[in-house]
């Protein structure tokens, strides 16, 4: 069982707090968009108004990357966003940390730098081992508790995320509890239970697909976007060559597995009846038996929503991953839109993965019972499988 802020005497103490503010980032260096901050703001302002002194830990990026970058920017959006005075450190454990959280008064936010400037945290530990790095010993002792509300990162092992615990007493934050309540007990919700995947990430939504189809989770997968044109492919459908290319470069090895599930699950695993192409500047539906065209498979057609919306209006729960076709191009987004609206005929929905959640905000969809912060993390724990920092704070 996970302790929440609920158990936590929080007045006057120094709580860490690991957040997941990981967010896209301009040319500029500026945040792209703030809405992983805004989802930690439940959590940083309670613990700030029982007058903890906050001290937030986060990623931002890997290193190598574009995104790759201080936390300034993000501590100045947070001192909008919060009821609470938020200060920036530019270091994240030793003496200088340690004093910064020493001089941090009560009721206030201090944000530490970007915990993947040091290369422990790009890393992945055993808790006991992760206790020992100079991050969490360079931190700990200047921390009376651990708040974990990262959920978007709980997939991995990283110091900031299994190590605190094992060195201060740590408890499950805000955004934390409400993604383990929606999505921690993918198999006690309502059946039969379908899983939408869609997206351009094929091999790991094969992976997906395979693990909730042979464990039972799944008692039917609806493919769309990329994914169900590689499906379509496996099936033995020529798309036709600018599709088959789109495919071949993202599904790679994956395809075998592909056309293996289809072998031993083929019956459970629906595929797209007809996809949408640009002709003339203008979207034209194209049956599957049409097929091949020179033009690629740019969204699922109204056929496809109509026979997918069938299945979901028996549905118990729908868990949702990945848009049904390129939804940044008006042209294509007709069958996310039309696909997500369908979905939420279910009993019950989940919906997760990032450039989902951006579809969703951009299309105007909701109405959904839980929308992830996560993409990994939250795909993690709806094939069953648990998380190491859930694992680290029990
Ligand atoms: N038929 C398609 N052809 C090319 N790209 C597609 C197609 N359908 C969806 N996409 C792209 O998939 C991307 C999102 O996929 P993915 O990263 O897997 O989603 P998520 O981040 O939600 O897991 C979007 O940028 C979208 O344009
Ligand atoms: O953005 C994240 O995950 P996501 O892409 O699965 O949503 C998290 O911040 C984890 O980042 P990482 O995948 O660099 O470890």
């Amino acid at each position: 069982m996970v302790r929440t802020l609920d158990d936590l005497d929080a007045a006057g103490a120094a709580v860490g707090v690991r957040v997941d503010i990981n967010s896209p980032i301009d040319d500029d260096g500026s945040l792209a968009d703030d809405s992983r901050l805004r989802a930690h703001v439940d959590t940083l302002d309670e613990l700030a108004g029982r007058d903890a002194r906050v001290v937030v830990l986060a990623h931002q990026g890997r290193p190598g990357g574009d995104d790759f970058t201080t936390l300034a920017a993000h501590a100045d959006r947070l001192d909008e966003l919060l009821d609470a005075p938020v200060a920036y450190h530019d270091t994240t454990f030793g003496a200088d940390a340690r004093g910064a959280v020493g001089a941090l008064d009560e009721g206030h936010v201090l944000v530490l730098e970007n915990t993947r400037f040091y290369s422990e945290e790009v890393m992945a530990f055993d808790p006991e081992v992760a206790a020992e790095t100079h991050l969490v010993t360079g931190l700990a002792p200047a921390l009376d508790a651990y708040v974990n509300d990262a959920f978007a990162a709980a997939h991995r092992s990283q110091p900031s995320l299994v190590g605190f615990p094992a060195r201060l007493p740590g408890y499950a934050g805000r955004v934390m509890e409400r993604e383990l309540d929606a999505l921690g007990d993918i198999g006690s919700t309502p059946t039969p239970r379908v899983y939408v995947l869609g997206g351009a990430k094929v091999d790991d939504s094969i992976d997906v697909a395979a693990s909730v189809l042979e464990s039972g989770l799944a008692d039917r997968v609806l493919t769309a976007g990329v994914v169900g044109n590689t499906f379509l492919h496996a099936r033995g459908v020529d798309l036709g060559v600018e599709s088959t290319e789109v495919v071949k470069e993202r599904a790679g090895e994956a395809l075998a597995r592909a056309e293996q599930l289809l072998e031993t699950h083929g019956e459970r695993i629906h595929t797209p009846v007809d996809v949408a192409v640009e002709r003339g500047g203008e979207r034209v539906e194209l049956p599957v038996e049409d097929l091949p065209t020179s033009e690629p498979a740019m969204d699922v057609g109204a056929e496809t929503v109509a026979a997918y919306g069938d299945v979901l209006a028996d549905t118990g729960t729908a868990v949702l991953n990945g848009p049904a076709g390129v939804f940044e191009m008006d042209l294509f987004s007709a069958g996310t839109a039309d696909l997500f609206e369908a979905a939420r005929a279910a009993e019950y929905t989940v919906v997760g993965g990032g450039d989902t959640a951006a579809a969703l905000r951009r299309l105007g969809l909701s109405g959904f019972d839980h929308v992830s912060t996560g993409g990994g993390a939250a795909l993690k724990l709806l094939t069953g499988q648990s998380l190491p920092a859930v694992e680290a704070l029990s």
